[in-house]
């Protein structure tokens, strides 16, 4: 410390080098202290963003000296993964029965508006043309609704009158019409080394992806090791639906790149399920215009070539109940190129008109094997004559 005495005795020059070194070090030490606090201010938890690091250059010390810790897995945070919780598919068994009141909702004005007339006191013609009618707007078609309504007027006159008879005679005369003879079952056994292959196909937007979806799930419901095969490359996001439904429940989906081959895709998925031992190949194909002979055939191919592999077990036709007379149209020319082994209806709860079930069954002789009554995961339900017309006359 210098004391003013000893002041007078420094020179100038001395004088001014004390007062700068004084001055240089309280300059360095305040720095040295907000350096400190600025660190510690920026310790994680802190939200700045990361900073880019600049490239070392050569003669840089490397920031944290080699010795330091490395962080094991354990240390680190990780984000937690999303559990995957499959879901449980509700078996199909009963599912008609869960479905009922939907359809009798949406088939009420055919099944209730056909029991009103045939109740009546007395049969006339009026009543008669008036159930004619009723059955051709439900779309039944023409042929089975003349057959209908010759047999009806047989039993009615032989065996009376009255709603408790009426009820009966209709609902016979209506499940005779549906077919229960017709075998409805779904061939989705595994042979002994292959799996059994379904394909699927139909007109664009009838619900075919949802409806391969939909059958995954019933299959797993039931234990089955199932393979899907996205082979509409020819709709961007069908792949992606696909997929999603399998991911719901376990399910794989073999896919390819958007626009390409789909016989090849088919092939694959074939493979994909031989190798894994899976019981079923269910493949998805692309919607096309019955209208366009090009793609029609391309069915055909993609049969083809899966066949070369494995032998195709079923060949569903989705159609959708809504378009009618349509409908039947689609499934006339679908039935040309290939061998249609059974029947998806889709959307009956959206439609009146049920009594497309017999007309396309009567147009194609192939049964109506499944039924979509809605857009849940588990609205897809085996067609059962019986259960369907009770649904019709509840
Ligand atoms: N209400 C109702 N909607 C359904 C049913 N089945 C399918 N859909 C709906 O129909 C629409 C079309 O279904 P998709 O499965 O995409 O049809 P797609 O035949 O694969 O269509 P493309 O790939 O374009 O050929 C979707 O909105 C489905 O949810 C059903 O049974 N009832």
């Amino acid at each position: 410390m210098l004391t003013p005495l000893l002041v007078p005795l420094l020179t100038d020059q001395a004088l001014i080098t004390i007062v700068v070194v004084i001055a240089v070090i309280l300059v360095v030490g305040t720095t040295g202290l907000v350096v400190a606090r600025r660190r510690r201010a920026e310790l994680p938890g802190a939200t700045k963003p990361p900073i880019e690091a600049a490239e070392p250059q050569v003669g840089d010390d490397a920031e944290e000296p080699r010795d330091t810790p490395t962080r094991t897995l354990e240390d680190a945070e990780l984000p937690e993964a999303p559990a995957a919780t499959l879901e449980t598919p509700e078996s199909a068994q009963g599912r008609l029965v869960r479905l009922r009141a939907r359809l009798a909702r949406s088939q009420g004005s055919l099944g209730k508006g056909l029991l009103a007339l045939l109740s009546r006191d007395k049969l006339d013609e009026e009543t008669w043309e008036d159930i004619e009618t009723t059955l051709i707007t439900a779309d039944v078609g023409v042929g089975p609704t003349q057959e209908l309504v010759e047999k009806l007027r047989t039993r009615m006159r032989v065996e009376g009158v009255g709603a408790a008879q009426a009820r009966e005679i209709l609902r016979e005369e209506l499940v005779a019409l549906v077919d229960p003879s017709m075998d409805r079952t779904l061939n989705v056994t595994r042979k002994e080394t292959q799996p059994a292959v379904v394909l699927v196909v139909g007109v664009n937007g009838t619900g075919k992806t949802t409806t391969v979806g939909k059958l995954a799930r019933v299959l797993v419901a039931e234990d089955k090791h199932v393979v899907l095969g996205a082979a509409d490359t020819f709709r961007a996001a069908a792949a992606d639906q696909l997929q999603t439904w399998g991911e719901r429940v376990g399910v794989r989906t073999v896919r390819g790149p958007e626009g390409g081959d789909p016989a090849s895709i088919a092939f694959d998925s074939v493979k994909e399920g031989i190798a894994e031992e899976a019981d079923v190949v269910l493949v998805d194909t692309a919607g096309r215009l019955h209208t366009k002979t090009g793609l029609m055939d391309e069915l055909g191919k993609v049969k083809r070539v899966i066949e070369k592999s494995a032998e195709v077990d079923e060949v569903l036709l989705v159609i959708d109940a809504t378009t009618g007379q349509n409908g039947l149209t689609q499934a006339r020319v679908f039935a040309e190129v290939i061998d249609v082994t059974g029947l998806v209806l889709t959307k009956l709860d959206g439609t009146a008109k049920g009594g497309i079930v017999i007309a396309v069954q009567r147009e194609l002789g192939v049964p109506v094997k499944l039924v979509g009554l809605g857009e849940g995961a588990d609205d897809l339900a085996p067609f059962d004559p019986e259960q369907f017309v009770d649904a019709l006359l509840d």
